[in-house]
């Protein structure tokens, strides 16, 4: 039988990704079906559905403007009408909706079907690190897998070469997901490793922002490629400190070192990281500004990641994390990034 695709989420990622997921699957008969559904939390643009603008234009004009998406992929507003038949099911939304989601569709899924998370964030749950597939799988009782990966979104969609990880705890998931998400322009690879992956997608954000307020402040590549090599050491101690199932070289994966790359230097959280440290504005000023509906992640994870280690007595080990989260609730200025080893102290 053909496996049914759901999509849950249509922002920027969430498009991006459903266009080369409609394109896999037209190519695949044998192993999907040949339509996928994508839930679209509901919204009008001037004056029109978005789900009615994606199936007749073929176009998320909001999230992903510019961009033509696979007529075989269908915007549903009704989130159960998305999961209820579907054999995979991909979550590619803001991490701070997801719990709520998860609880409403836990009883209509199918038993057997298969989760994938392409989510770049963590919870934090009774002073402890909970990661998203482990939530996911916790809620709904099935496996779930993560992709993650040097894939700015806007990027993807123009069919641009880049390398993508995905994370898996069995060898089926992990070939069944590869064949989904796999294309001449998005390469992927597969390691046995949930874990890694997915911290290191949640970190990097807030180095990110960290990345940005040096271009924000107009320090040069030196001290950019400091905070950065600091950042990947900090995202190592704590990946490695948080699970014994990391692996050591997911950190030399797109998923580690290399969405680190990218995200500091064309990503969404170092453009606001930047405009923070020019303007001092508020953050959800910032992200009304500059974003357009989508979300800044680096700013919340900042603090949850600051919770945790505050909980553990672990601040004096990341000292780079704890830095940037004190500049973003504005207990420091953005130029004291620099003096991160002793200003906290
Ligand atoms: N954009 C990228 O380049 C990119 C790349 C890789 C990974 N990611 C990660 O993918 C995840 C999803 O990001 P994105 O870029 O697709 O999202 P986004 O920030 O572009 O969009 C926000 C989405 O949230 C939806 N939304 C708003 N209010 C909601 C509500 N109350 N309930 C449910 N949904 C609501 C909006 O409709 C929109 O689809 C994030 O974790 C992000 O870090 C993003
Ligand atoms: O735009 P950002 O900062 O959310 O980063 C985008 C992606 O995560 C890069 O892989």
């Amino acid at each position: 039988m053909s496996k049914k695709v759901a999509i849950i989420g249509s922002g920027n990622w969430g498009s991006a990704i459903a266009k080369i997921i409609g394109m896999n699957v037209a190519k695949n008969t044998t192993v999907f079906d040949q339509k996928a559904k994508m839930w679209v939390y509901e919204e009008m643009i001037d004056g029109q559905k978005l789900t009615e603008i994606i199936n007749t234009k073929h176009e998320n004009v909001k999230y992903l403007p510019g961009i033509k998406l696979p007529e075989n992929i269908v915007a549903v507003p009704e989130l159960d009408d998305v999961v209820s038949d579907a054999d995979l099911l991909v979550f590619v939304l803001p991490h701070q909706f997801l719990p709520r989601l998860l609880n409403g569709i836990k009883d209509k899924i199918k038993k057997d079907a298969v989760a994938i998370h392409l989510i770049k964030g963590v919870f934090f749950i009774d002073g402890e690190m909970v990661p998203i597939s482990s939530r996911i799988k916790d809620v709904l009782g099935i496996e779930c897998c993560t992709l993650m990966g040097a894939n700015v979104a806007n990027e993807v969609a123009r069919e641009e070469f880049c390398e993508t990880t995905i994370g898996y705890e069995t060898q089926e998931a992990g070939e069944v997901f590869f064949k989904l998400f796999n294309t001449k322009f998005f390469e992927v690879t597969i390691i046995q490793d949930v874990t890694g992956p997915e911290i290191c997608g949640a970190l990097k954000n807030i180095v990110a922002i960290g990345s940005g307020f040096c271009d924000g402040l107009g320090y040069g590549g030196n001290t950019k490629a400091a905070i950065m090599r600091i950042g990947l050491k900090e995202m190592r101690g704590f990946a490695m400190m948080y699970s014994k199932t990391v692996v050591e070289s997911t950190f030399l994966e797109s998923c580690g070192v290399g969405d680190l790359i990218t995200t500091c230097i064309g990503g969404r959280n170092r453009k606001c990281g930047a405009y923070f440290a020019k303007t001092g504005k508020a953050w959800e000023v910032i992200e009304k500004e500059l974003l357009n509906g989508q979300k800044i992640q680096g700013v919340p994870c900042a603090k949850e990641i600051y919770e945790i280690l505050s909980t553990k007595n672990l601040l004096a080990k990341f000292p780079l994390f704890h830095t940037i989260h004190r500049i973003c609730v504005g207990e420091l200025e953005p130029k004291e990034i620099i003096n991160y080893k002793s200003v906290n102290n």
